[in-house]
């Protein structure tokens, strides 16, 4: 008898009867499933029974999970019982995942079983307190934020270090090929011209870091602090930089924390000051062409750089991309550290509350310990480039390579994020969490959720709140399907309902009725996503669309399927205009934006290839399929590469409903409901077929380590019960209890911030004893599928769960 055998037969059993199922599962789509009762009363009957019988084996199966764990075994006597017990669902197959994690790592000696007072210990040193009351420090901003901004960002730097065009020239505006007013990116010319220094291509021994056990970070939060910074950091030669963002209280987000480290020096800057604006001082360190700026995983950071600060970088390496040209198994900074200074990252804290002044000193390490190593670890990775450089050849010069993305990266621009209400594009739109939702919806059902979801978009800038505090995406589902009549029905439906929408109830019941007597006459929910998708894939292959202006469309199989509306979509000019730029304009070609200018009233598009049937994304947290935030890689800039990267290398990861991490076998896809069944058709044209494990990424794309997947699990179940119940939300501090911090005039926290040294609380050999490395069973895979790559940034500005 063979063990290891055994079980490989009995997994490839079950791997056998899975995809059949999830085969002929799919065969009918779902939205087709109310048309097929009503013409065989057999099927119906044969449907009830069989939905019995798999919702009391679900129940069964979590009552045996959840027997030896902590987590509430969900009661699903009905199919709307799923929905209303999701998040015990999430939680019991968390716990199991959890469990074959630690499983794994006793099974292969990563980890040591703890016993349960250890356990216990180390929970506590890890747990984040939230605060209960926590004013918004924007209100105490110079400038406070409006979130009502229309048209191009308008850059906010008043002066230009190190210019080679002058700042006013970069102040001008252009109309873009699309029509929609434009700011260039005011250091364009400067990034673009920057040659990266001789010195880089010839290897040298990397320069030790200092001990981060014996050393501190200044904290900086004054102006006074903040000059003699900036002196010492002019006579750097390179310099490491990373940020920290709030973004649930707040519609934009809020750069709450910035780090800089020097070969000898860590500085922590306290970005929440009514003067923060002050910090555009640090273009002249970070414009400056002399001194090299290392940041891991830029992307992000360059656009809320610009967004809060008005700070542009020129002279980027970015590690990240490193890790990746250099093909290494992770790419995130746990793993770099791990791998250079066999230093824990306690990334359980990268989704800590921010804002908390004054910092904690688990935070404050948190923070020092992103910028301290890094210096170091480019050191080390620049030598490694130059080893496996051919400079003769382009396509073996990676550190070349290294230095081209990280110039893409820094010349992203920040981007209004506007609302399109009609087709629901971008970063904030309805149709991205639709079109990710297998649900059934009639025509008002369909209306009255567009309707919601602008309506909270609206309210989330008019009282600088993040979307999902307002309202969780749950409760826009639920609202649909249920169309409550007045405010009992709608806090009945919701649960938890925010302060804010208790407020104003009566208004959302009339958007409600509103929009449910407009939706009579509506477009059906499955013909508007698959036209939408059309369109979204048309413009990704612009080469594909064939654009006209009389309303006719070319033959094609996707025709077939659009059955209440007519064939064509059209656009208002006007709309795809904005759109044009903030969402696709730059992956426009030359020929189609001539030929959309030539438009006067209406579009129409012809859609040679049909769209993709599942949704094609996820997001590092495994967040459900409704739990999408608008995220940080959701700035348009981000979208622009995350189309373009789609097509030229599509792999896809089918996410389905829930669960915090999905494994799809060969052919298995989770079909929505939008009657795309019969186009699952790749951008080649090809059938696609999912193979590639989705795996838990961190906002750099790289393979999470246990711990930091954990921690993520953690924190998605915080985002979950936010999403569904709103619970954690911290919906009570608005009630003023207590004397709110104040921003503006609170002392300096310098002395208070100063970690207790030789605590050896954030020692790496202490940090070794507690937590050994984590075993990654995704370490061994060759990288990371390409595709994946951009979806997985999405987060937010609205990030939380980095993931479009
Ligand atoms: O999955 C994620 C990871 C990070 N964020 C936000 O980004 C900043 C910076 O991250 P670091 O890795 O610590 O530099 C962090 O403060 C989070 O706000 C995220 O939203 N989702
Ligand atoms: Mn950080």
């Amino acid at each position: 008898m063979d063990p290891a055998a055994d079980f490989k037969s009995l997994q490839e059993t079950i791997q056998t009867a899975l995809i059949a199922t999830t085969r002929t599962a799919t065969s009918i789509s779902a939205g087709d499933i109310p048309f097929q009762r009503t013409l065989d009363p057999q099927l119906a009957s044969t449907l009830d029974t069989q939905n019995a019988r798999l919702l009391r084996l679900t129940e069964r199966l979590l009552e045996s999970v959840a027997t030896n764990s902590h987590s509430t075994t969900p009661k699903l006597p009905d199919i709307e019982s799923i929905d209303n017990n999701w998040r015990d669902v999430v939680d019991v197959l968390d716990s199991l995942l959890e469990k074959a994690d630690t499983s794994l790592d006793e099974f292969t000696g990563a980890v040591k079983r703890m016993t349960p007072a250890e356990e216990q210990g180390a929970a506590a040193s890890k747990a984040i307190v939230y605060p209960k009351h926590l004013p918004k420090p924007q209100l105490s901003f110079e400038h406070v934020p409006t979130n009502n901004e229309t048209g191009g960002f308008k850059p906010l730097l008043t002066s230009k270090p190190h210019a080679k065009v002058p700042l006013e020239e970069g102040l001008k505006t252009y109309i873009d090929a699309s029509g929609s007013e434009q700011y260039p990116h005011p250091y364009q010319v400067e990034i673009q011209s920057y040659k990266y220094p001789a010195s880089l291509y010839e290897k040298t021994e990397p320069i030790q870091y200092l001990p981060f056990e014996s050393t501190t970070a200044t904290f900086v939060d004054t102006p006074e602090a903040l000059a003699a910074m900036l002196a010492e950091l002019k006579t750097a030669k390179e310099i490491a930089i990373d940020l920290e963002h709030h973004d649930n209280r707040s519609y934009i987000g809020i750069v709450s924390l910035m780090q800089i480290s020097t070969r000898n020096k860590d500085w922590i800057i306290d970005t929440l000051k009514p003067w923060r604006r002050r910090l555009e001082c640090l273009n002249e360190v970070f414009a400056d062409p002399s001194i090299l700026k290392v940041l891991h995983g830029a992307y992000m950071d360059i656009v809320w750089l610009q967004r809060d600060l008005g700070l542009y970088i020129v002279g980027l390496f970015d590690t990240f991309h490193a890790a990746r040209t250099l093909g290494y198994p992770g790419a995130s900074l746990a793993y770099l550290l791990k791998r250079f200074i066999d230093f824990d990252a306690q990334k359980q804290y990268q989704m800590a509350d921010w804002r908390i002044r004054p910092l904690s000193p688990e935070l404050f390490d948190y923070a020092r310990a992103d910028t301290h190593f890094l210096l170091y670890v480019f050191d080390n990775m620049r030598n490694e480039l130059i080893d496996r450089s051919t400079f003769s050849n382009p396509d073996e010069d990676r550190i070349q390579t290294v230095f081209e993305k990280s110039m893409e990266t820094a010349l992203q621009r920040y981007e209004h994020p506007i609302y399109d209400a009609k087709l629901g594009l971008g970063p904030v739109g309805w149709y991205r969490l639709l079109s990710r939702t297998p649900v059934t919806y009639s025509p008002e059902q369909f209306s009255v959720f567009k309707a919601v979801h602008e309506w909270r978009d609206k309210i989330a800038r008019l009282e600088d709140e993040s979307v999902l505090f307002i309202m969780p995406n749950h409760a826009i589902f639920t609202i649909a399907r249920t169309l409550p009549e007045d405010k009992t029905s709608i806090f009945a439906a919701i649960h938890n309902v925010s302060p804010i929408v208790r407020m104003r109830a009566d208004e959302l019941v009339n958007v409600i009725s509103t929009a449910k007597a407009a939706g009579k006459d509506g477009p059906q929910l499955n013909d508007e996503l698959l036209k939408i998708e059309c369109i979204r894939k048309a413009f990704r292959r612009q080469d594909a669309a064939v654009i006209t202006n009389n309303n006719t469309v070319s033959e094609t199989p996707v025709l077939e399927n659009i059955q209440s509306n007519p064939l064509t979509i059209t656009v208002e000019t006007p709309l795809l205009r904005a759109k044009s730029s903030q969402f696709w304009g730059s992956l426009l070609s030359e020929d189609m934006r001539q030929r959309i200018k030539s438009f006067t009233s209406n579009i129409s598009l012809a859609l040679p290839l049909p769209p993709l049937t599942a949704e094609i994304f996820s997001d590092a947290t495994g967040s459900t399929l409704e739990d999408q935030t608008p995220k940080v890689e959701d700035t348009p800039a981000m979208q622009e590469e995350a189309l373009a990267e789609e097509v030229q290398d599509e792999v896809f990861t089918v996410k389905q409903k829930g669960g915090s991490r999905k494994r799809t076998a060969d052919g298995v896809t989770k079909e929505p409901a939008h009657s795309f069944s019969k186009l699952n058709i790749s951008n080649s044209g090809a059938t696609e077929e999912f193979n590639d494990d989705q795996i838990m990424l961190g906002k750099d794309d790289a393979p999470l380590s246990k711990a930091d997947k954990n921690a993520r699990r953690k924190e998605k179940k915080r985002k979950a019960a936010q999403e569904t119940s709103g619970e954690g939300l911290n919906y009570d501090d608005t009630v003023e209890d207590e004397a709110p911090f104040d921003y503006a005039n609170a002392p300096s926290v310098l002395k208070a911030q100063q970690p207790e040294k030789g605590s050896g609380r954030h020692g790496k050999t202490d940090r070794k004893k507690k937590k050994p490395q984590g075993f990654n069973p995704y370490a061994k895979m060759a990288d990371v599928p390409k595709g994946l790559a951009r979806s997985q940034r999405e987060s937010a500005g609205r990030s939380k769960t980095f993931t479009s």
